[in-house]
């Protein structure tokens, strides 16, 4: 998890109250362009100070450097697992933006592909973040190429929908109108009203998606609120001691297991990582992607350096589709690859990775 935020002033393009600092959490399934719309929100936010929090699953946090960043005040999480990342670490780092003495009008929060958004909503509304945070909308997005009702069986793809106030149908370009019919139907049906938006990489104005008010809080609250007497759950209380510079957390865990994921909520996702100092054969790259990729891999994303190239390759693979783009090193080369699927064999992927070294 990173947060990342700006020092500028004056907000001109969106008029953010000042009472509660809105939150807006973007929930979308694997590959579905969550990290390409938290980077419109940063190329497009004038004036707004944003702080970010993305929680990745996989070990490696690809996605914060894949972010537009200001390359300060960058401060990274452990990414573990998604349950505990996000009930103890999220209240952790949600209170490490609000502590900060410069202003930030507006926190975005990223989640994994495979996460159910309900137990990150009830984070906010079940402690006492309520009052110090207004959680403003919770965003979709679909890809309308790839998504099916069953999307690779999972739930979590589904209650992501069941919980959005905005679904972006993404990725159009690559969707028949006929598809995207079929998909609008589909998700009103789940979620009648949502309002729903079709975009390509994620380009939408922003006033469409923050600061929108949309969330139905009293919904919530009010099923908290049952919860509570029926299961005479104790109050979420989360104390803050940080001191800035000494790292020091005092970690209270308060779970919220009435409506928390419990472990088999990733859907059975799993994540193979790989990192080497040494960098791989474009040629034997390709053949294992080309001929070698297990099946049952629908997502990968890497950091990757070539010996025949001085650039960075950004790698991303998502369902059948794969690219890679490049840009220039900013830090020493080294190569970085996340691939998540199901049942994967972890020793036979990364032997094959490690074959593709030079
Ligand atoms: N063709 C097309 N590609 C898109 C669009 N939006 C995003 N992509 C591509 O889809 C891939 C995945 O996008 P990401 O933004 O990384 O997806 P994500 O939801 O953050 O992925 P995870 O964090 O792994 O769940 C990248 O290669 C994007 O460039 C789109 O509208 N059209």
């Amino acid at each position: 998890m990173i947060y990342q935020t700006e020092t500028q002033t004056n907000i001109e393009m969106l008029d953010i109250p000042k009472r509660g600092m809105p939150v807006t959490i973007i929930t979308g399934f694997l590959g579905s362009g969550k990290t390409t719309l938290l980077n419109q929100i940063l190329k497009n936010k004038q004036n707004l100070k944003v702080a970010v929090l993305v929680n990745e699953f996989g070990d490696i946090n690809i996605d914060s450097q894949l972010l537009i960043s200001m390359d300060e005040d960058m401060v990274e999480l452990s990414n573990g697992c998604i349950c505990c990342t996000i009930n103890d670490g999220l209240v952790d780092a949600v209170y490490r933006v609000l502590e900060r003495e410069d202003r930030i009008d507006y926190l975005v929060i990223e989640t994994t592909g495979v996460a159910d958004p309900l137990p990150i909503i009830l984070t906010f509304l079940g402690t006492e973040l309520r009052d110090l945070t207004r959680v403003d909308s919770i965003i979709t997005l679909v890809d309308s190429e790839a998504f099916t009702p069953n999307h690779y069986e999972s739930e979590a793809a589904l209650k992501q929908i069941t919980y959005a106030d905005v679904v972006l149908l993404n990725k159009t370009d690559l969707a028949t109108q006929e598809k995207l019919k079929e998909l609008e139907a589909y998700i009103q049906d789940i979620k009648a009203g949502a309002r729903i938006l079709h975009t390509q990489y994620g380009q939408v104005p922003l006033p469409l998606i923050l600061d929108v008010n949309l969330t139905p809080i009293d919904e919530y609250t009010s099923e908290i609120e049952e919860d509570t007497h029926e299961h005479h759950h104790h109050e979420h209380t989360h104390e803050h001691h940080h001191h800035e510079d000494t790292h020091e957390h005092h970690h209270h865990h308060h779970h919220h297991h009435g409506h928390q994921s419990n472990h088999l909520e990733n859907d059975g996702f799993v994540s193979v990582s790989f990192q080497s100092d040494r960098p791989f054969d474009v040629q034997k790259f390709q053949t294992f992607l080309t001929e070698h990729l297990p099946q049952n891999i629908f997502r990968a994303k890497g950091i990757l350096w070539f010996s025949d190239s001085p650039l960075r390759h950004i790698f991303q693979l998502s369902g059948p589709r794969y690219q890679l783009d490049a840009d220039e090193w900013k830090t020493t080369p080294t190569n970085q690859l996340v691939l998540i699927g199901r049942d994967l064999d972890t020793s036979k992927i990364l032997s094959l990775i490690n074959e593709c070294l030079t």
